[in-house]
């Protein structure tokens, strides 16, 4: 594809996340990762995962984290921006080009972002959550960017969203973490889960946040 036609394309992707995200809280774009793009970044987390890079993801932040397997099953490794591999780097410069955009749209005052590559295993799940920590509630939006090839419904592995309604009921939304797929939503407002699957399931994780980045950690 054309560079133009990629930004083109790239563009009406951004406004899109950024209507839903004020209309609706929450916003799902099909291929925001061209498949090429997606190949790549499954063998950066391959390497990443030969090298022994990821580790158990815990609950809670900075000093206070606690590993509990039965709540979280996933198997992080953060990025360092500096030391991004290429496939990686193209990821964060379309994350930091998107932030540019929702702050131009959205007004929440986005300074920052941070992302780990994702891993759980078959039968992990991650319970149900909010994405924003008591102690330090920097984290404004966040991002799921699947990378998973070939994935189907009886694979499982849904993103649960529980959407408030005015009325107090929530209103549940599945999302199959299908590759190029980006997942976003309200950090602070959208209680979500990852139900189990049989494969593998991959993705980045990640968040905007509106102060820099001093590494949140989970
Ligand atoms: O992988 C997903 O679909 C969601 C992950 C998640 O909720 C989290 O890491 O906080
Ligand atoms: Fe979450």
């Amino acid at each position: 594809m054309i560079e133009k036609e990629l930004e083109e394309k790239l563009l009406l992707k951004y406004e899109q996340i950024a209507d839903r995200l004020s209309e609706k809280g929450y916003a799902i774009i099909d291929n925001f990762l061209e498949p090429q793009q997606v190949r790549n970044l499954l063998e950066v987390l391959a390497h990443h995962k030969e090298q022994g890079g990821f580790r158990k993801a815990g609950i809670g932040s900075a000093d206070r984290v606690v590993v509990d397997k039965e709540v979280r099953g996933d198997y992080i490794r953060w990025i360092e921006p500096s030391e991004a591999l290429p496939p990686t780097q193209v990821f964060l410069d379309r994350m930091s080009d998107l932030l540019r955009y929702i702050n131009r749209t959205c007004f929440l005052g986005l300074r920052d972002y941070e992302f780990h590559f994702t891993v759980y295993p078959p039968g992990t799940v991650y319970q149900r959550h909010i994405d924003q920590f008591k102690e330090s509630d920097h984290r404004r939006l966040s991002f799921i960017c699947y990378l998973n090839e070939d994935w189907l419904p009886e694979h499982g592995g849904n993103l649960r969203l529980y959407l408030p309604q005015e009325d107090g009921s929530e209103e549940e939304v599945d999302i199959l973490p299908i590759a190029g797929r980006l997942a976003c939503f309200r950090a602070d407002m959208i209680p979500h889960e990852v139900l189990v699957a049989t494969r593998h399931r991959y993705s980045l994780t990640g968040w905007m946040l509106d102060q820099l980045n001093e590494l949140t950690f989970l």
